[in-house]
């Protein structure tokens, strides 16, 4: 390694994606491996998405990480899982123009400083967490010259958070649960690519910008020690339904698509509902949407609603 100070610094850029079958609930909440498969759709890359910098450089006396211009803590377990994974796969980088070159073994002794930015609200719904841990684990895997596929990299990305496997790919993607353990077997797939199915648009309406009042992780682990019908959703619902799904995208089946999309929200709220303390994710405006695309779907013209 040369002993000048230098940085060396990787760029990515991640989009979000909307699950359509739901990720809710976890068998393993360290591993985070989910209790039923899920499916989403990335969305088109410069649209809701996360842009992260990671710099590495013998100056650095510490791994340091902003977010949306404010530090945060890197001490948690997801951010500490993803940065153990992938140093413990880094490999050697030469940079001859710069005269920089990294030795495998040198990762474990080099900081890093992230800087992150999501262009769409942070914490509010919008999956920011499932952008934020693949754009991570992506731009990281770039720096530190990691040689895995995605799906390797996926369950790296699971670690962070469970969506973020799914925003490793484009396109329509299975996050498929796996039954080891260890969860190496939980990895997301890809469906089908971004081409497939191009003139379907998803429109992405911002109800909210506020910080939800109970997060994903905690909402779905109450959800799991307090729902009946989550166990009843996890084991009889989910599976027919994502063969049902994989079957509708495969043949661009619209109506299908959005029947099953529409239904398996509708579940996983009544799941949140089921839970002790109940969870309320929609307000009043999200109910008023769901009118409208009911009617819409159900008129011939547009429908007369007021907001
Ligand atoms: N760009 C990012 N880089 C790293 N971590 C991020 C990033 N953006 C968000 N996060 C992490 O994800 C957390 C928010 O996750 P949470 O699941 O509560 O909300 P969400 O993903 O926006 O919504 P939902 O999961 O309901 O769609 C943040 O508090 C932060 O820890
Ligand atoms: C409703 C969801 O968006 C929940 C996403 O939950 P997270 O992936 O944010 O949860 P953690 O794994 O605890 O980080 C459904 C989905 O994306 O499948």
């Amino acid at each position: 390694m040369a002993t000048e100070k230098w940085v060396f610094m990787v760029t990515a850029q991640t989009p979000t994606n909307i699950a359509v079958i739901k990720y809710w609930g976890k068998r393993d909440e360290v591993r985070i491996l989910p209790v039923n498969d899920s499916i989403s759709v990335t969305l088109d890359p410069d649209h809701l998405c996360t842009v992260t910098t990671v710099a590495v450089s013998p100056a650095f006396d510490r791994d340091r990480m902003w977010l949306n211009g404010k530090e945060i803590s890197l001490s948690g377990s997801r951010y500490q899982n993803c940065l153990r994974e992938i140093r413990g796969r880094a490999g050697d980088v030469e940079d001859m123009e710069k005269g920089i070159k990294i030795r495998k073994k040198d990762w474990e002794k080099l900081n890093l400083h992230i800087a992150s930015h999501n262009n769409f609200p942070t914490a509010a719904g919008l999956a920011s967490s499932a952008a934020g841990f693949a754009c991570l684990v992506f731009s990281l895997a770039k720096l530190m010259n990691v040689d895995e596929d995605p799906s390797h990299l996926s369950a790296i990305a699971r670690q962070g958070s469970g969506s973020a496997c799914r925003s490793l790919f484009g396109g329509f993607v299975k996050w498929t649960m796996g039954s080891k353990e260890d969860g190496s077997d939980s990895v997301a797939v890809q469906l089908a690519d971004e081409k497939h199915w191009d003139d379907l648009v998803i429109i992405i309406a911002v109800v909210s910008s506020r910080q939800k009042e109970t997060s994903s992780t905690s909402g779905m682990r109450e959800s799991v020690e307090t729902s009946l019908l989550l166990q009843h959703r996890a084991k009889e619902v989910v599976p027919k339904r994502i063969l049902q799904m994989e079957e509708a995208i495969k043949n661009r089946d619209f109506a299908s698509f959005t029947q099953l999309t529409c239904t398996d929200s509708n579940q996983f709220h009544a799941v949140c509902l089921d839970t002790s303390p109940p969870i309320f994710y929609m307000n009043d405006t999200s109910h008023r949407i769901i009118s409208l695309v009911e009617k819409w779907n159900r008129s011939e013209g547009t429908p007369q609603v007021k907001f």
